[in-house]
């Protein structure tokens, strides 16, 4: 029988994004701070009788093989040929896509950690979430963390990560309907790149100290996109009216935290019609994190 598993593929947020130095291959080295959200992407898995791999969903602007969830789903055969010495069945794989692309929402590092999860787990591939990390990496620097899948403070590019308890609380997130391309914002002259190293620890006494999450560091790619990008600029001036908002990677889409529901609630009743608004619960843990192919966040 065609094994069938639909699987989800959170969003982060960058709580706070530092960008600390450069490394000699031109990228940025970073510290930040990711949380996942309970909105996301679904991906929906079917074995084929074939060994092809297919992505049976039209992603407009993303053509079938530069896709991360097809490229991701390669490496790891790839993988599981060298260690099992066997070819696993081919896959279909549909995706509901909920996240704007360019929104620094890890939307398709996300679906490729998803992909990878998954079918780790389908093709009974063996690999270790570490092994998953490591291979997700060249495809995403984000792409680690949603394998990890806890709320993390990270270092590196991304890939050095620590788990962190985050309270409980509620994001207003506004998407002001621009695609900021990541490159052109850690390409830009005015980006700020010696920011002093902070320690977990800053961040975490931080948090118990003032029993919330407004105020930690900031986003230093913000500035860069917001020059570039007016509506991040806008997004950023309305939702500061309600606390401390910021934007989550390398934009567009900016968040402020609230205590409760009904706060998020109030304020997501007055975001400007011309923006996409919707508000989103953290997540301590990937849904994805224990899974086995029978488990629940998978469906079968
Ligand atoms: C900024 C972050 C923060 O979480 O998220 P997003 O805004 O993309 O969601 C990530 O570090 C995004 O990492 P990643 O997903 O690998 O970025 P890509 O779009 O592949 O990178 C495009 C280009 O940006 C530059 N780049 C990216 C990451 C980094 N740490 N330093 C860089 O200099 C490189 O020139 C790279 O070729
Ligand atoms: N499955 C995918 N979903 C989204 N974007 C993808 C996917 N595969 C490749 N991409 C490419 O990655 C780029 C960044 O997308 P995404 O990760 O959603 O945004 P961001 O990096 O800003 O969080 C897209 O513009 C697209 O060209």
């Amino acid at each position: 029988m065609r094994q069938l598993l639909n699987c989800p593929a959170p969003a982060k947020l960058n709580l706070f994004l530092h960008v600390t130095g450069r490394r000699a291959d031109g990228y940025h080295l970073l510290q930040t701070v990711f949380q996942l959200i309970d909105r996301g992407d679904v991906l929906h898995f079917t074995l084929r009788d074939d060994d092809a791999i297919r992505r049976v969903t039209d992603v407009p602007g993303v053509p079938e093989e530069q896709d991360l969830i097809v490229r991701a789903a390669h490496k790891l055969r790839a993988e599981a040929i060298r260690r099992t010495g066997r070819t696993p069945p081919g896959v279909d794989i549909a995706i509901d896509k909920i996240l704007p692309m360019g929104g620094g929402l890890g939307g398709g590092s996300s679906d490729a950690a998803t992909t990878l999860m998954a079918l780790n787990a389908l093709w009974q591939a063996g690999l270790s979430r570490q092994e998953l990390m490591d291979l997700g990496l060249p495809l995403g620097a984000d792409i680690p963390f949603f394998v990890f899948g806890r709320t993390a403070f990270a270092e590196g590019v991304g890939e050095a990560l620590q788990a962190v308890d985050v309270p409980a609380c509620w994001y207003v997130v506004i998407e002001p309907g621009v695609a900021v391309p990541t490159a052109k914002i850690f390409t830009s002259e005015h980006l700020t790149r010696n920011t002093p190293l902070v320690i977990m620890s800053d961040f975490s006494s931080y948090l118990a100290k003032r029993n919330g999450l407004q105020g930690f560091g900031r986003n230093d790619l913000q500035q860069v996109a917001t020059r570039l990008f007016p509506p991040v600029a806008e997004a950023v001036e309305w939702l500061g009216g309600y606390g401390d908002a910021r934007m989550t990677g390398s934009g567009a889409c900016v968040f402020c935290a609230f205590d409760s529901e009904e706060q998020a609630d109030a304020v997501l009743a007055k975001v400007p019609g011309a923006w996409n608004g919707w508000k989103a619960k953290a997540l301590q843990r990937h849904p994805l994190l224990d899974m086995s192919p029978s488990t629940e966040s998978c469906e079968a």
